[in-house]
């Protein structure tokens, strides 16, 4: 199914008057309901010509908060809970109402679609629990967190308490990807949720512009996992809510310097979200997802289920360039096509257990851990095929329209329209000429669907004229002839190119493995402390167990985590024994209640910290280090490597940071993480000698370095200077590796020739 895309065009703001509006919502030609789906807009370099794109929905500037939920989210609820994902997103320039839509205002009638999609969800929920007699008990939790800068921010931590590095995040091989260390808290009813919710944004990143004196900074994305959970089976699916941040034309925001950081960074994002809509709509083979945090998660076309983007269109002047760019996104969105595939659900292995033994799913150790692998909507006995295939089919073609006649009718083939398109409403890509514009409508659809082929008498029957008729066989011998080439491209791609494309892959993940992958283990054991410090021993039980992989045959390690499992066991044992009446068993003395989802009581840190005994073998032997591990992607046959690599793994500055400042107050085992940390971003004497030079922004200097020439030692100069902190330096080969132009190979190169160079 491709991505449902619905346009809504915000009301006029005091400061804007009639007289600059210029885009309108209108019915497709030969539409007999009230529905509207196109946007009109005039072409900027030609005023009499108005181009119109077609949308699955368009909503004008009177309609409602409760319009826009009803028609285009809240059909999605019952999917929700057959398992299958759904994911909803505002896009748009900034001020054009986004956050309006997604979040809305306090009162009844402004309730955006996140507040009324929860009561749907909670709604539905009790019906459920009612319909099976309790058999089925419905679970709802949410986590929220905002990608500010390109780094992950859980919204339920106050900045203050943030890591500044941000939370690393984690592909799932499914289409997936998972927040590491995200908070999920359960909600239990709307209010809770509310107030959860309430509290979360206030932690959001906003400030004022020019233009909006709301604007969001940050792209917010809230996730709500319902859990059904019946004697023998757990089902869970999660609804995603995004507000991404507004693309804004910083020649009209009078941003300062702050401000244009953020919004760099949020134009960045939204530009490879552009790039990646572009490539999966040229079905292009490599998507360039991880060029940012935002594209890695949301991960459009790649997840499945329901997908539903809600474009935000501002209806004056002023934004016409921005809107005209808005609608092209948009329309090529629509053509992505997102898979239909359930969550399955995990089954218990002893039915009549308490849920999950008590531990509530959460992100890093939750659903996504439990589920059985998704597979294909086709091959499930239990899919409820019947009811998805009735959610409203979105079109798949892209048609832009101009206000001028042009002689050829266009049979509807759109799945929401339910009539043929009149001859009255040509259509014109704005890039095209007139005369390419009917080419456009004979783009064959990606997939054949059997209400598209029209048969000839039917054709007729409708009232096409012979003309007509012939014009749309010959449109049809044209999309199966193209749909052919279309076939024949994918099934016999290019092998070099997609070789490079593979190898390209590879590359980028290696190097984003700087700060995800290799970073990883150290991350896992701040956060198991900074868990264990507050009390939340199951977490950071979670969090050690994520850890030990990265620090393999540490037996410290494995030992605490046996020991905090004893505890846990102890615990449990003890609140059984309490709830059955019995006596309390004498708690050991350093065992700590497990708080509640939430609460952090500060009166247990003490002692939590005492027993944190902690994996000071988490640390490898010195030798490991010695050699420089900070870059591991050296082509074997030329750099020697290290005798002993089991850990590895290094941390990139950013991340080094997160472990140096945010560890607790010293003590023994904290300095010992802290020497770990130091340990392992050790670079060698070649590194920072490379580093060093690089830093210099010597041209002179940098040109000499194998593999780079004085355009290429220009441009790394410039790259630094534009760096967005103050230092412009690079603290790791991996960031080196990051700029413009670089790449691995180069930094392998530079590195390598390193040992001839005479400087
Ligand atoms: N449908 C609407 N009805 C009434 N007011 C609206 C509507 N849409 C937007 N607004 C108003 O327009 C202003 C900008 O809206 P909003 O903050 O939601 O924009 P945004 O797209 O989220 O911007 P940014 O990307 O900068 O965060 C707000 O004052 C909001 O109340």
């Amino acid at each position: 199914m491709s991505v449902r895309v619905v346009a809504r065009i915000r009301p006029l703001l005091k400061a804007e008057i009639p007289k600059d509006i210029i885009v309108d919502a209108a019915k497709s030609p030969g539409e007999t309901t009230e529905n509207k789906s196109i946007v009109r807009i005039p072409n900027p370099k030609k005023e009499s010509e108005a181009f119109s794109f077609q949308f699955n929905s368009v909503y004008d500037q009177e309609a409602t908060q409760a319009q826009i939920f009803d028609n285009e989210v809240s059909p999605t609820v019952k999917h929700l809970f057959k398992g299958y994902d759904v994911t909803l997103f505002a896009y748009g320039v900034t001020g054009t109402g986004k956050t309006h839509t997604m979040r809305g205002g306090k009162a009844m009638a402004d309730r955006g679609v996140i507040p009324r999609l929860l009561s749907s969800i909670y709604r539905r929920a009790r019906k459920v629990e009612k319909d099976t007699d309790g058999e089925t008990q419905v679970d709802v939790s949410m986590s929220y967190y905002e990608i500010y800068n390109d780094r992950v921010f859980d919204l339920f931590e106050p900045p203050e308490k943030r890591t500044p590095a941000g939370l690393p995040i984690r592909d799932m091989g499914n289409g997936k990807t998972q927040v590491v260390g995200l908070t999920e808290r359960p909600c239990t009813t709307l209010k809770e949720f509310e107030q959860l919710y309430d509290q979360a944004n206030v932690n959001r990143s906003t400030s004022a512009t020019k233009l909006n004196a709301h604007s969001s900074r940050s792209h917010a994305i809230l996730c709500v996992n319902i859990t059904q959970i019946t004697d023998d089976e757990t089902r869970v699916s999660t609804a995603s809510a995004i507000d991404l941040a507004g693309s804004e034309d910083n020649r009209r925001t009078d941003n300062n310097k702050e401000r244009l950081v953020e919004s760099a960074s949020i134009n960045k994002s939204l530009f490879v979200l552009a790039q990646c809509v572009e490539a999966i709509s040229r079905k292009q083979t490599r998507i360039p997802y991880r060029e940012s945090k935002m594209t890695r998660i949301l991960c459009l076309g790649q997840n499945n289920g329901l997908t539903v983007m809600i474009l935000n269109l501002a209806p004056v002047r002023s934004y016409h360039l921005d809107t005209l760019s808005s609608l092209n996104f948009a329309n090529r969105t629509k053509k992505i096509e997102v898979n239909e595939v359930e969550n399955q659900p995990f089954f218990r292995e002893a039915p009549g257990k308490s849920k999950l033994d008590g531990e509530k799913p959460s992100s890093f150790a939750g659903p996504a851990m439990h589920r059985q692998p998704l597979r294909s909507k086709v091959l499930s006995h239990k899919n409820g095929l019947q009811e998805v295939t009735n959610v409203p089919k979105p079109m798949k073609q892209f048609s832009v329209y101009s206000d001028k006649v042009k002689p050829i009718p266009r049979p509807s083939n759109l799945a929401n329209t339910s009539q043929a398109r009149s001859s009255g409403v040509p259509i014109k890509s704005p890039k095209r000429t007139s005369s390419e514009a009917i080419p456009t409508l004979g783009r064959p659809s990606k997939v054949f669907r059997p209400n598209e082929a029209v048969r000839p008498a039917k054709a007729a029957d409708a009232g096409l004229s012979k003309d007509a008729i012939e014009a749309l066989i010959e449109r049809k011998v044209n999309e199966a002839l193209a749909e052919r080439a279309d076939n024949t491209t994918v099934s016999n791609p290019d092998p070099i190119a997609d070789e490079v494309a593979r190898r390209l892959e590879a590359l980028e993940k290696r190097v984003e493995g700087q700060e995800t992958e290799r970073a990883e283990g150290l991350q896992y054991l701040l956060m198991a402390k900074q868990h264990q410090v507050r009390g939340e021993d199951v977490s950071a039980l979670k969090m050690y167990k994520l850890a030990l992989p990265h620090f393999p045959g540490n037996e410290k390690l494995v030992r605490k985590v046996a020991a905090l499992q004893e505890r846990i066991a102890a615990k449990k044992a003890e609140k059984r024994s309490s709830a059955a009446g019995g006596v309390p068993l004498p708690k050991p003395a350093a065992t700590v209640e497990e708080p509640e989802q939430g609460e952090r009581p500060a009166a247990r840190r003490k002692a939590n910290a005492e027993d944190d005994e902690s994996f000071h073998e988490a640390r490898a032997e010195p030798e490991a280090y010695e050699e420089d591990d900070d870059f591991m992607y050296r082509p074997r046959t030329k750099i020697r490597r290290p005798q002993t690599m089991k850990l590895n793994r290094s941390v990139t500055a950013p991340a080094l940071e997160t472990v140096v400042k945010h560890s607790p107050p010293a003590d023994d085992e904290d300095t010992s993480e802290d020497e770990l940390a130091a340990e392992l971003t050790a670079q060698t004497p070649r590194t920072k000698q490379l580093l060093s030079i690089i830093n210099s922004k010597d041209v002179g200097q940098i040109k000499l370095l194998k593999g780079v020439g004085a355009k290429k030692a220009e441009a790394i100069v410039n790259c630094l200077c534009d760096l967005d902190d103050d230092a412009q330096k690079v603290t790791s080969l991996g960031q080196l590796g990051k700029l413009k132009g670089v790449g691995v190979k180069t930094v392998e190169n530079m590195r390598s020739g390193l040992g001839n160079l005479v400087l």
